[in-house]
């Protein structure tokens, strides 16, 4: 077997010309998703942000192969997604883990699928557990550990598949504040690792900021980006970060965003802690 842990210069680009959802039957058929273009580069951690029922999970379910789209394309390293993948991991609020398998075979059960032997996908499973932080917790059951560590074993579970893409829907939605914290300073560790492209769903302003390269605000339904905001924040991140002044600014120009009725005001003269610059603030409508 392969080194577990996935390669740094994995490819993961996305892209999206005019692409529609439409979801429901018949007369209840709508339009979830209109007309999206993007380009998400390689290793790019970008966040969906927007209100609930814009279509946010929609979009991420046509990036996993879920969902059909009405029109448009969808790609992904140049090859069109028609289907599930391996190559796209996908994380929940809740997690997917059997219950009545222990912690490391939970996340050594896709190399099990496989045909990798026992020994070597323990191995595996082992060093993406300590990766995670949740050394010396192989032998539990997922009921025997809390939410967080829970979605840890989450994410080794998705990274031991090597997936090129991460697609994150709302994966820390259900966690206490503090522990989403911390989750959100281990996914930051993880991928500045395996800088695997990472898209991740959210309506918390503040964990987009933290998270992303980019946001990608979308409007309420029929859900469009009307910004695409690239963040000139250094990394790493620290805790430090929520509390300056260009992110309260930030998160201020956001929730303008976000309420439509609200004016939205024009973007402060950031002070970056380090190149890109200002102009690197990008606005697609
Ligand atoms: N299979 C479906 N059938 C009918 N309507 C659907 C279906 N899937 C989604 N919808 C509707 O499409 C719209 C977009 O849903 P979606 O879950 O993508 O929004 P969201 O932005 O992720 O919301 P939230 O943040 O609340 O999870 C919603 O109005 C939802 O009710």
């Amino acid at each position: 077997m392969n080194a577990p842990l996935p390669p740094t210069t994995a490819a993961g680009r996305i892209a999206l010309d005019q692409v529609s959802i439409r979801v429901g039957n018949g007369k209840d058929a709508f339009t979830a998703v209109d007309r999206i273009d993007l380009d998400i580069a390689p290793g790019e951690f970008v966040c969906l942000l927007g209100p609930s029922g814009c279509g946010k999970s929609t979009l991420l379910g046509a990036l996993a192969g879920h969902l059909t789209p009405s029109a448009g394309t969808l790609r992904i390293n140049d090859g069109a997604i028609t289907g599930p993948s391996s190559e796209r991991g996908l994380v929940f609020q809740h997690h997917t883990l059997f219950p009545w398998r222990r912690v490391i075979d939970n996340v050594a059960f896709g190399l099990k699928m496989r045909g990798i032997k026992q020994a070597e996908r323990h191995a595996a499973a082992r060093e993406l557990l300590a990766l995670v932080g949740l050394a010396g917790f192989e032998q539990r059951y997922p009921s025997q550990l809390s939410g967080g560590m829970q979605q840890r074993v989450e994410i080794a579970r998705v990274l031991i598949g090597q997936p090129r893409v991460l697609l994150m829907d709302e994966p820390f939605g259900a966690l206490d504040a503090l522990t989403r914290l911390k989750m959100q300073q281990l996914l930051l560790d993880v991928w500045a690792r395996f800088r695997t492209t990472v898209v991740f769903v959210t309506h918390d302003i503040d964990e987009a900021l933290f998270l992303a390269d980019r946001i990608l605000v979308m409007s309420p339904r029929p859900g469009r980006i009307v910004e695409d905001l690239r963040l000139p924040f250094a990394r790493p991140r620290g805790a430090d970060l929520s509390t300056s002044a260009d992110f309260v600014a930030l998160k201020r120009h956001c929730l303008a965003l976000l309420h439509h009725d609200a004016p939205v005001p024009p973007l402060p003269r950031l002070t970056p802690l380090g190149a890109p610059d200002i102009r690197t603030l990008q606005f697609a409508i």
